[in-house]
């Protein structure tokens, strides 16, 4: 099975941090995720992260570190998952796509019914 590249953001508000719920009709409906998606032909992981994140939320970022990428086999298809870290710069938050949003505190966020994929990498997050 074709592994999919997708990158996503953790974007950081001060000290929160943004999580975002997909809806009902969209693949692994109500999990909650970082913002991104799929990476286009000949676009870059960064260019990527930033239209993405554009397109599903009508804000703009700075990219800071990107954090390990996690390989995840859901039933029926295969993602790696690029994180980054990265802060709000400008913008006024809209969800184009999904059913819900939080901004968090870090220790909040373990607590959300995650996508499977983004355990690791929230993992990695919380430990830095
Ligand atoms: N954007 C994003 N996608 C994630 C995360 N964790 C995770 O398993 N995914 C999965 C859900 C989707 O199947 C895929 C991302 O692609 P997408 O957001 O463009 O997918 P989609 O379901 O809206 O679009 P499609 O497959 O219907 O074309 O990766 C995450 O933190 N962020």
């Amino acid at each position: 099975m074709k592994t999919i590249p997708v990158t996503c953001a953790i974007i950081q508000f001060g000290s929160k941090v943004l999580a975002i719920q997909r809806s009902e009709t969209m693949k692994l409906p109500l999990k909650w995720e970082f913002a991104g998606g799929k990476i286009e032909p000949g676009e870059s992981e960064i260019e990527c992260v930033k239209r993405e994140i554009f397109e599903e939320l009508n804000i703009h970022i700075e990219v800071k570190e990107r954090l390990n990428p996690v390989i995840h086999q859901y039933p029926d298809f295969k993602i790696k998952l690029i994180p980054f870290t990265a802060d709000y710069v400008s913008g006024e938050l809209k969800l184009k796509e999904h059913s819900d949003y939080v901004l968090a505190n870090k220790q909040e966020l373990i607590n959300l019914d995650w996508a499977e994929a983004d355990l690791p990498i929230l993992k990695e997050y919380l430990k830095a």
